[in-house]
């Protein structure tokens, strides 16, 4: 068995993300290109899948590999072959003889050489330090059935490490779902293209760290087909958040006015209020429940007026507003739905400018998503719905968004126009410039007051877009990345394995270290 090394490497995540039939459609097609058959790309996979391996384990290792009956279970010989070679305890235990050409002649050269392979249910009896698991990749159709089922049952049960080629048998590739059960896997390598559905549902529980090898034909591969989903990396701050100029003064860093804080929920607009200022902003101006003033104002960098349900005094902020913020402990009482009443007839009346950016959030999102008016300005709409607010505008369950964020985030898109944030692990955000994912931030970061956070960092940025030349896209993407970012500093810096007890006002102090990702 020849040992691909120069196409072995794995390399970190590209930005661009493919669903799984356009890897399976086009690989073919990309080898050929690139000059190589499917067999010599087979080896590539098992050779880049064993330089992951190699790195973990100690001499004389004892290693499973659980092989399918279909290319997957090829690659998984090919790494069963190589482990060998390289003095470790290998036994392979397959469901079956493999179907396809090139996972046969896998499986025939393992056996040439010597080795064997036992049914799949004995794999236990090896002990192992550490698993392949070569099920199932690309290959899987509906729930998991049969042995796979069970042997991915015990597989989870026996907590031994697991690494994932291609994909955690049982993870749907494009949805980031298990079918049934999946493979809960330590590490996974992913070929050819990263599979969209490795960064976005449930995948955080099932791939563990995810590597990623292209086999040498990443060039040919993306003349074929476009992206489906851009991947956000830290790298992007970096090109976009330019320092301030020297001269800037706060008229330039533009006026956020968030329009919340309704009797008992004052702290969800002091928090998006801080958050604001912390992202930048020049001024912060929060429109209140009466009598909410004081709560708001123990931040006293933010300016506060309380004001009754529809007063037009509010036209007079929105008219120097550069972003609005509509939503954050707003209720659901007769002063959030009136303002909310108000805010779409005056929008239909162009009283407030239709082009005025608005994040709506938080219950903005929920009496949309009774009333839905028919009003202009969407364009300039962002919608930050968390699943639960996303199914109520969808007129769904929770769980039927979960089952597929990519399909919800962009029927919310078409819907309800404008920009639109589907939170939770694996954040989209969908707008004219297609999708992007965020897979950065912690668990302890699911916390009251956290998505409020976020919608002042959105508005805070926004406020500085012109400033900065960046379109608010682009800016929307760049504060979701930043919170998540400033989540896993804050939670590190408490706990650095840590993943409860972080607080929504934590991250504060960590806003401006990734909102100023050149100036250290
Ligand atoms: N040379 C190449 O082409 C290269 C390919 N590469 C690798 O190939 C992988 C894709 O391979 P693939 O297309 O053969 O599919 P794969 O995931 O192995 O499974 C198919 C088998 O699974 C079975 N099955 C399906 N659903 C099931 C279920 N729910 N529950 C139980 N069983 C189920 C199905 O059985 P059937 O339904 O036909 O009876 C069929 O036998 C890809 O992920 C990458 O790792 C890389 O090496 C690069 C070079
Ligand atoms: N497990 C997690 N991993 C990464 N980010 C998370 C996780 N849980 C929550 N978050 C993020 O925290 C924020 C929570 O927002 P939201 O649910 O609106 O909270 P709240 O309404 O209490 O302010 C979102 O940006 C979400 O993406
Ligand atoms: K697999």
């Amino acid at each position: 068995m020849t040992h691909d090394g120069q196409h072995a490497q794995t390399m970190s995540i590209p930005q661009q993300l493919y669903r799984p039939e356009q890897v399976r459609e086009h690989e073919a097609e990309a080898a050929a290109r690139a000059g190589i058959d499917m067999w010599t790309l087979m080896q590539r996979a098992g050779a880049a899948a064993w330089s992951v391996l190699s790195d973990k384990l100690a001499p004389g290792a004892r290693i499973a590999v659980l092989c399918g009956t279909g290319n997957n279970g090829g690659d998984g010989y090919i790494v069963a072959a190589l482990a060998r070679e390289a003095g470790h305890i290998v036994r392979v235990f397959a469901l079956a003889e493999p179907k396809t050409t090139d996972a046969r002649r896998a499986w025939s050269e393992w056996l040439e050489r010597g080795g064997d392979v036992e049914p799949l249910a004995d794999w236990a009896d090896a002990e192992p330090d550490w698993v392949v698991d070569a099920l199932l990749g690309t290959g899987l159709q509906q729930t998991l059935r049969g042995e796979i089922c069970d042997c991915v049952e015990s597989l989870n049960e026996a907590k031994v490490p697991v690494l994932a080629l291609d994909i955690p048998t049982g993870l749907h590739a494009d949805t980031g779902q298990p079918l049934g059960d999946a493979v809960r896997a330590r590490a996974t390598v992913t070929f050819v293209g990263v599979k969209r559905g490795l960064t976005t549902g449930q995948a955080a529980a099932y791939c563990g760290h995810v590597h990623f090898a292209d086999l040498g034909i990443q060039r040919e591969f993306r003349l074929l087909t476009e992206p489906s989903a851009w991947y956000l990396q830290p790298t992007l701050l970096q090109h976009s958040l330019v320092p301030r100029a020297a001269t800037a003064h706060k008229g330039d860093a533009g006026h956020v006015v968030i329009l919340g804080g309704a009797a008992g929920m004052a702290g969800a607009v002091r928090l998006a209020g801080t958050a604001a200022l912390r992202a930048g902003a020049g001024k912060v101006t929060i429109l209140c429940e009466p009598g909410q003033e004081v709560i708001v104002g123990q931040q006293p960098e933010l300016m506060v007026r309380g004001l009754e349900a529809g007063r037009d005094e509010a036209l007079s902020y929105l008219e120097h507003a550069s972003v609005l913020i509509f939503g954050p402990g707003l209720g659901q009482r007769a002063w959030g739905r009136d303002w909310w009443d108000w805010y779409c007839a005056r929008l239909q009346s162009s009283d407030i400018d239709p082009e005025l950016t608005t994040v709506l959030d938080a219950d903005a999102l929920n009496a949309l998503a009774q009333a839905r008016p028919d009003i202009s300005g969407r364009a300039r709409w962002i919608l930050t719905p968390h699943p639960g607010e996303a199914a109520r505008l969808l007129e769904c369950e929770t769980q039927d968004v979960e089952k597929n964020r990519w399909l919800a985030a962009q029927t919310l898109q078409e819907q309800f126009g404008g920009i639109v944030v589907l939170k939770g692990r694996g954040s989209l955000i969908c707008g004219q410039e297609g999708i992007a994912v965020c897979d950065r931030g912690t668990p302890a970061m699911a916390t009251a007051g956290m998505g409020d956070v976020l919608a002042g960092m959105i508005g805070g940025l926004l406020a500085q877009r012109h400033g900065m030349a960046l379109a608010t896209e682009a800016g929307v993407r760049l504060a979701v990345l930043a919170h998540a970012l400033a989540g896993e500093s804050a939670m590190q810096e408490k706990c650095p394995e840590g993943t409860r007890g972080l607080m929504a006002s934590d991250i504060f102090d960590w806003i401006p270290y990734w909102m100023n990702p050149n100036d250290r």
